[in-house]
């Protein structure tokens, strides 16, 4: 009877979330207020850490910006000073664990308060196809973009539990949801750091007491930052499709986080894939990618990534 019950009561909420997020898509739901939150974004000399340094800060928030690239990253710090905010630029390498640790004391003390939201945005991709893509550079990338999350939540997350209160932003991929040829070192670890993410959303949920630290797992597309320059789906399919703004992605993600948006993928439209890969046979999928171009769609990135190898060096392993 209880049995009955309970999942009668499972399909009622089943029902009401699924009604709450399409009536959502209409009526925006009121955002919250973050004046006054102390926000860490990771790899904010970057494009869309730069951009989500601003959109913080333009919202009253203060934020405190970490990135091993020096220059880029206090460049960033100007910006958001130059507009009325508040930033504290460190010089951080979010693979070190013993650095992030350290980093996130000194932080404590430096600004006098605790970290409220935590936007894990530092992210490296290979640019190489597997056989040719020296061990140091796949390695490289699973830290970035992996194991580095386990750190920075490692370091904030005890003091956003002590006061219930806070949240985490994870800034994966759609190749976290899906994937494609050629990125393999990214693919896996954007899923890898989509499971990260979702697991700890699931271990929040399960605790009572911490309902009020929230997450935010933001899956962009094609982001125009330069990251993947050359990367190409059939020119038809680009007219739906096209690559992303960067401040368009970074709004977008922002809406999320300041409604609690547990997940967001941007475009709405990359959904579709992310359906279909679980819902279709393998072979169906291969064929929409050979119809959208997509299997392909990394070979001119990789040329791309050659030749600014060839101009600039090669990448410093983390
Ligand atoms: N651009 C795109 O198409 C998409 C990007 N994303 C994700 O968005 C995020 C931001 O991407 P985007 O702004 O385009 O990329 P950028 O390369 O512009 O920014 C990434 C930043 O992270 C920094 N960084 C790299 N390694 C470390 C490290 N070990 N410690 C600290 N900082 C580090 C980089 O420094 P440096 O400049 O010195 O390398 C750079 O400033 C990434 O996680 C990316 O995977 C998701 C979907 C699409
Ligand atoms: C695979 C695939 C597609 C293309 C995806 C691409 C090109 C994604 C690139 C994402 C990037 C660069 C993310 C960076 O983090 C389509 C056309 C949606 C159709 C279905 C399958």
């Amino acid at each position: 009877m209880i049995f009955l019950m309970d999942l009668q009561m499972m399909l009622l909420d089943v029902v009401y979330f699924i009604l709450r997020s399409c009536l959502r898509i209409v009526l925006r739901p009121r955002t919250k207020p973050i004046d006054g939150e102390l926000v860490l974004i990771t790899g904010s000399g970057g494009a869309l850490g730069r951009l989500f340094a601003l959109e913080f800060s333009k919202h009253g928030a203060e934020v405190v910006l970490w990135d091993f690239n020096r220059e880029t990253n206090e460049e960033t710090a100007k910006m958001v000073r130059a507009q009325g905010g508040q930033a504290h630029a460190y010089t951080v390498d979010v693979t070190n664990r013993e650095e992030v640790y350290r980093t996130a004391d000194q932080v404590r003390k430096e600004v006098g308060r605790d970290v409220t939201y935590l936007v894990n945005n530092a992210g490296v991709v290979a640019g190489e196809r597997l056989l040719d893509c020296p061990d140091t550079m796949v390695e490289r990338t699973l830290k970035v973009n992996c194991h580095a999350l386990f750190w920075t939540v490692k370091a904030f997350l005890p003091q956003m539990k002590a006061k219930n209160h806070g949240h985490i932003i994870t800034i994966a991929s759609v190749l976290g949801l899906f994937s494609t040829a050629c990125v393999e070192d990214y693919c896996a670890s954007k899923f890898a750091a989509v499971g990260f993410h979702e697991s700890l959303a699931h271990e929040l949920l399960t605790e009572e007491d911490v309902d009020g630290v929230k997450t935010t797992l933001v899956c962009p597309y094609v982001v125009d930052t330069g990251m993947f320059d050359g990367c190409r789906i059939r020119e038809e399919v680009e007219l739906i499709l096209p690559p992303l703004e960067p401040l368009y992605c970074v709004q977008q993600a922002m809406n999320a986080i300041l409604i609690d948006q547990p997940l967001v993928c941007i475009p709405r439209l990359t959904y579709l894939p992310f359906l279909a890969r679980a819902l279709l046979p393998w072979e169906s999928n291969v064929a929409t990618y050979r119809f959208m171009g997509s299997d392909q769609c990394m070979y001119p990135f990789i040329e791309t990534m050659r030749k600014k190898r060839a101009a600039n060096g090669p990448i410093k392993a983390a």
